[in-house]
């Protein structure tokens, strides 16, 4: 991994890629051989330092414009990347394209700027031809999978328009961005835009009128159409609104798609949405993957590290303590995962929700945690993606936990590390979250934890996809990697015995006792991270590696700081012994006593408890007063009883009743506990939020076991006290 004053890297002139091979025939793959050989440089990186520059801008043909030009030089790119000086020409030549180079490899400047100068050529607009165009026109469509996305191309358009001086005008069509949908839609059906940047759904609703009623824009003029990560439009189930889309605009234009993975989903949009493409794949040259080429940049290093799923916290939380001042991307699969980790990370170092809150001074802190995802409310989503985009890591650590909602395309600079908790259910997402370091010639490290055993196949499974990956050590608490002694239990290979590295389950402990079961709104995220986890595990398209019937589900468990397991029919009933016997020794006894921390959420939650305990008191009187009524008197029933127990007679009438008078003396002693809770009630009711804790010390004692797990812990408490 990189130290704080390693550096991040830039080609040497004189190593610039020997040879790039185009073909400007149509169909026909263009082979960029890189030799990406880097050099240390000791200063923080330019926009410049894209180590696969390949030729100036000024060798592009058809020749890019004066304007453009310039503009370029003045954001800093000096030179052109493969990606680019392939791909520009055959647009500038009004071919389709569709693009497949690695990540970070500039393609999004590879569409923005083509598109740009064809518009200029195609469609001016100047004083004379303002006049012809009708009002609303929309010359050319971008269309991303995502907001965060989709907002990163608008502004690369925008600051080209600007630098260009040109009078073309853009537009951002992205849903739930929080503004007025019926108004954006009025304005732009009066001033339109010469782009419209935005995703699928809204893009469809504007070209298609489902907003004002009938189509915001006009689209008979329009030249340019281009579909970024088009893998991911298909994959996320935009073939419809794609489809939709291109009904509605001129055949006669140019298309293009671009991802860093294509798939064979593209295949069919490829045959009805483009013509005659070029097709442009820019390979980088293999050094791990001999003689071949790899599908991930050269500059990326990407390291697997197998150790039990319980050890994964502490060796991310022993990683970032080994390599502090950078920044982190740490992946989950479910937003629910990412809400109950960006708690524990952020509990665990110290700066809970100050990190999402607009007014802070992330400055002061050491460790910065933020959390993305797609279930977020989209102002929040914007925020954080801005906030950690502007993070500086020569003040802090930052660390953004996600989802794949902040897989694709996102350029954030100087991410350092990418670790993934577990890898992605769609295997075409590792390299595009790998991809979010390692951009634009810097080096960068990506780490994928994987269980021992079954999932070590996935490096294999990856090196034929040519995305070679190379061992990570496991960190000791020390920091120190781990090296197995000659006498070591072969199974110890590669990390130590769990006696040999208590610190490891300890942490876990101590989130556990310290936050989870002391924060009602942590347990319960606890709780759904795990369930929803467990349920994308089934998910996984490789099932044959990921296989859920070989998952130790309580060792993951465990690796959560799961207080108490979910009722779940993985589960077997004696899972549940085992867990609260080999993996955490519960020091409670009953779940409805641990409180919100918010104090109106804690004092909403006690009173429906108590509406809860109420009705089954309420229930429970009347199942009583029912049962008295129609039961025979006491002795009759007695002897019924004798005379069963006697005779062992089965008759139903009897078992029927035996089995009300039962009932009903259950639920009154039912009635009696929850009589007792709403004494203690009334008695605190006229007590402030700062008694919460006696209220929960009469639930404590008064209620029992809510679930079959608290009933498991009072055994296990009991056997324990004994
Ligand atoms: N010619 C260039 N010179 C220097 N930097 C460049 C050049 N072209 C692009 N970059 C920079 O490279 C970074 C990555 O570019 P971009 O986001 O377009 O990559 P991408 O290929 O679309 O990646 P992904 O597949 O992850 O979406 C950006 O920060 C961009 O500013």
């Amino acid at each position: 991994m990189k130290r704080k004053n390693s550096t991040k890297t830039q080609t040497d002139p004189s190593k610039r890629p020997k040879k790039i091979q185009q073909s400007q025939n149509e169909g026909e793959s263009i082979n960029s051989k890189l030799d990406l050989s880097l050099i240390q440089n000791k200063s923080k990186p330019r926009a410049s330092a894209v180590s696969t520059y390949t030729e100036g801008w000024d060798q592009i043909r058809p020749k890019l414009s004066d304007k453009m030009f310039n503009a370029l030089q003045e954001l800093g790119y000096e030179k052109t990347t493969p990606v680019q000086i392939a791909t520009i020409p055959q647009l500038l030549k009004e071919k389709d394209v569709v693009v497949e180079a690695v990540t970070g490899s500039g393609k999004t400047l590879a569409f923005v700027v083509p598109l740009l100068e064809l518009l200029d050529k195609k469609r001016p607009v100047n004083n004379k031809t303002a006049q012809k165009r009708i009002s609303n026109e929309v010359y050319s469509i971008i269309i991303s999978p995502t907001r965060e996305l989709a907002q990163q191309i608008y502004k690369v358009v925008l600051q080209l328009l600007e630098l260009t001086k040109s009078k073309h005008t853009a537009s951002l069509a992205i849903g739930g961005s929080g503004g007025n949908e019926v108004e954006d839609a009025v304005e732009l059906a009066k001033n339109g835009a010469s782009i419209l940047v935005g995703t699928p759904g809204r893009l469809e609703d504007i070209i298609c009128g489902r907003v004002a009623g009938k189509p915001a824009v006009v689209c008979k003029n329009l030249e340019v159409l281009i579909m970024d990560e088009a893998d991911r439009l298909l994959d996320m189930g935009f073939e419809s609104q794609l489809k939709m889309i291109m009904s509605m605009i001129p055949k006669q234009r140019r298309t293009g798609l671009f991802s860093a993975t294509m798939s064979e989903a593209v295949t069919e949009l490829i045959r009805t949405g483009l013509r005659n493409p070029a097709k442009i794949t820019v390979k980088v040259e293999s050094n791990s993957l001999e003689g071949s080429e790899q599908k991930t940049p050269e500059t990326l290093s990407i390291k697997y590290l197998v150790c039990p799923a319980d050890r994964k916290l502490a060796q991310i939380f022993r990683l970032v303590a080994s390599n502090p001042l950078q920044k982190y991307i740490v992946y989950f699969s479910t937003c629910a995962a990412v809400d109950y980790f960006y708690k524990l990370f952020s509990k665990y170092y110290g700066n809970i929700e100050k990190i999402n809150a607009p007014s802070t001074d992330d400055k002061k802190m050491d460790v910065v945690v933020s959390s993305l995802h797609g279930q977020m409310d989209p102002k929040r989503r914007k925020l954080t993606f801005e906030k950690f985009t502007q993070l500086d890591t020569a003040l802090t650590t930052a660390i953004l936990i996600c989802t794949d909602v902040a897989s694709r395309g996102l350029d954030i600079p100087d991410v350092d590390c990418v670790i993934q908790w577990e890898p992605p259910t769609d295997p075409k997402a590792f390299p595009h979250r790998c991809g979010r370091t390692a951009r634009a010639g810097r080096n960068g490290l990506a780490i994928v934890f994987l269980n021992p055993g079954r999932e070590e196949t996935y490096i294999e499974f990856m090196r034929i996809r040519k995305i070679p990956m190379s061992r990570m050590s496991y960190l000791l608490a020390d920091l120190t990697p781990y090296q197995p002694s000659s006498t070591s239990d072969p199974q110890h290979e590669l990390y130590p015995a769990s006696s040999d590295d208590p610190q490891s389950l300890s942490i876990l402990d101590h989130l556990r006792n310290s936050y989870v079961s002391t924060d009602r709104d942590i347990y319960e995220k606890s709780i759904k991270a795990f369930v929803s986890s467990v349920k994308s595990y089934q998910k996984h398209e490789a099932s044959y590696i990921f296989s859920f019937k070989h998952l130790d589900l309580l060792t993951v468990a465990n690796g959560y700081s799961l207080i108490s397991l979910p009722k779940m029919p993985e589960f077997k009933s004696d899972d549940y012994t085992t867990f609260f016997t080999k993996f955490y020794k519960p020091n409670i006894s009953d779940f409805d006593t641990i409180p919100y921390l918010d104090k109106p959420r804690e004092k909403a939650r006690l009173l429906k408890l108590n509406q809860k305990y109420e009705q089954k008191a309420h229930f429970a009187e009347k199942q009583r007063h029912k049962a008295s009524d129609s039961a025979p008197s006491d002795s009759s029933n007695a002897k019924a009883t004798d005379k069963h127990s006697a005779n062992n007679s089965n008759s139903s009438w009897s078992n029927n009743k035996l089995k009300k008078l039962k009932r009903a003396e259950r639920l009154t002693k039912k009635l009696n506990k929850a009589v007792a809770i709403e004494r203690a009630r009334s008695l605190s009711a006229s007590a402030d939020a700062s008694q919460v804790d006696n209220i929960d010390d009469v639930l404590n004692r008064k209620i029992g076991g809510a679930s079959g797990t608290s009933s498991l812990l009072s055994v296990y408490n009991t056997k324990h006290s004994k």
